[in-house]
């Protein structure tokens, strides 16, 4: 089975980062390599443009691929939501699939939100220009690198725009008379900022996903990976918790765990004074730590520890 991840730019570091803390190390030579061999004999990773691989899972090139949701739509898929069971569920944003211009009727699942590369798509021209809504933009010109995602948006709102397609340095363009507005990527703002561009309406919300064509969702290795990667996601905004507590304060300590399930419960040596002690584990939520320990103090706990989870399979 293949995984289609980004070569390059911002999304490169953070997948190969979430493919290990996966547990797919990742067994390549050198950089810049087209394909790399995993620890599991049946997967195997290729390195594509972030904006090709929708079209490598389409094409059969890969059985699953990781890129932004906005790569998705742009190559002209339909894009579904996967169900909770894994079996494909209702179309997600406006992907009637003639959006990009794209033919072929292949959807592509979008099975799991991994979580980072979020951004926005905004349609945005300059501060205190004569552009202050949508329908200024008739009869004008749009710049943008996802030439089909601004197009289909445009139809939808029943504007006529020239679109003109660019491949980077977009929030240039209308200080150089190429277009009246932009629709491009934001995340802080700054760009559009430093660029004195203000946001006239959004177009696209967008993060990085894990993608399977339809025809695979069910696949034993692909639901694997699946589990994988939904483990890391599951343990990160987890706390392990472990401390010693005398028995007898064994309830009030259960009380003030909000871990889920129950607490593991071990017994240990008694204290010096021959009273019976247990160690206790219980994984918590991140944000409950700082006040859970206080309350484990107050309760009698010791030797309070913490540490992170690298995954969590439920
Ligand atoms: N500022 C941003 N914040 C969050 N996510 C972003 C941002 N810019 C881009 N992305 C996400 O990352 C994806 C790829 O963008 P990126 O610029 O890293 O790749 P690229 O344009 O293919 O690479 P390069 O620009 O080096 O050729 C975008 O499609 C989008 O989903
Ligand atoms: O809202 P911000 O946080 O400022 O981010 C927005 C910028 O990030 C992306 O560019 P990127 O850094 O990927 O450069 P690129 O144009 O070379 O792809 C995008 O094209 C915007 O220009
Ligand atoms: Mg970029």
């Amino acid at each position: 089975m293949r995984i289609a991840v980004p070569n390059k730019g911002r999304l490169h570091e953070p997948t190969i980062e979430l493919l290990e803390r996966a547990g797919l190390h990742l067994e390549r030579t050198a950089d810049r390599q087209l394909y790399a061999d995993t620890v599991d004999p049946d997967v195997s990773i290729l390195f594509a443009r972030a904006a090709d691989i929708p079209e490598y899972v389409r094409d059969g090139a890969a059985d699953l691929g990781i890129t932004g949701l906005d790569q998705a739509v742009e190559s002209g898929a339909v894009v579904e939501r996967a169900a909770a069971a894994g079996s494909t569920g209702e179309s997600e944003e406006d992907t009637d699939g003639d959006g990009a211009g794209g033919t072929e009727d292949t959807p592509l699942v979008d099975l799991l939100d991994l979580g980072y590369g979020t951004c926005r798509l905004v349609l945005a021209a300059p501060e205190d220009g004569e552009i202050g809504s949508v329908a200024d933009l008739e009869g004008r010109t749009v710049a943008t690198e996802f030439p089909g995602i601004t197009r289909s948006y445009f139809e939808t709102v029943g504007v006529d725009a020239e679109i003109v397609t660019v491949t980077g340095a977009t929030e240039l363009t209308p200080h150089v008379e190429m277009a009246d507005a932009i629709v491009d990527i934001t995340s802080t703002g700054t760009t559009l900022k430093v660029n004195r561009l203000a946001v006239i309406d959004e177009v696209l919300e967008s993060s990085v996903r894990l993608f399977a064509r339809s025809d695979v969702v069910e696949d034993g290795k692909v639901r694997e990976v699946m589990t994988a990667l939904e483990s890391v996601l599951a343990a990160e905004d987890k706390r392990y918790l472990m401390m010693n507590a005398p028995t007898a304060k064994l309830p009030d300590v259960k009380d003030v765990l909000p871990g889920l399930g129950g607490p593991t419960v071990m017994d240990v040596e008694a204290d010096e004074n021959g009273d019976g002690m247990v160690a206790v584990h219980a994984v918590v939520d991140e944000g409950d730590v700082f006040s859970t320990i206080t309350d484990l103090k107050a309760v009698g706990a010791t030797g309070i520890l913490v540490t992170e989870i690298e995954r969590l399979v439920e």
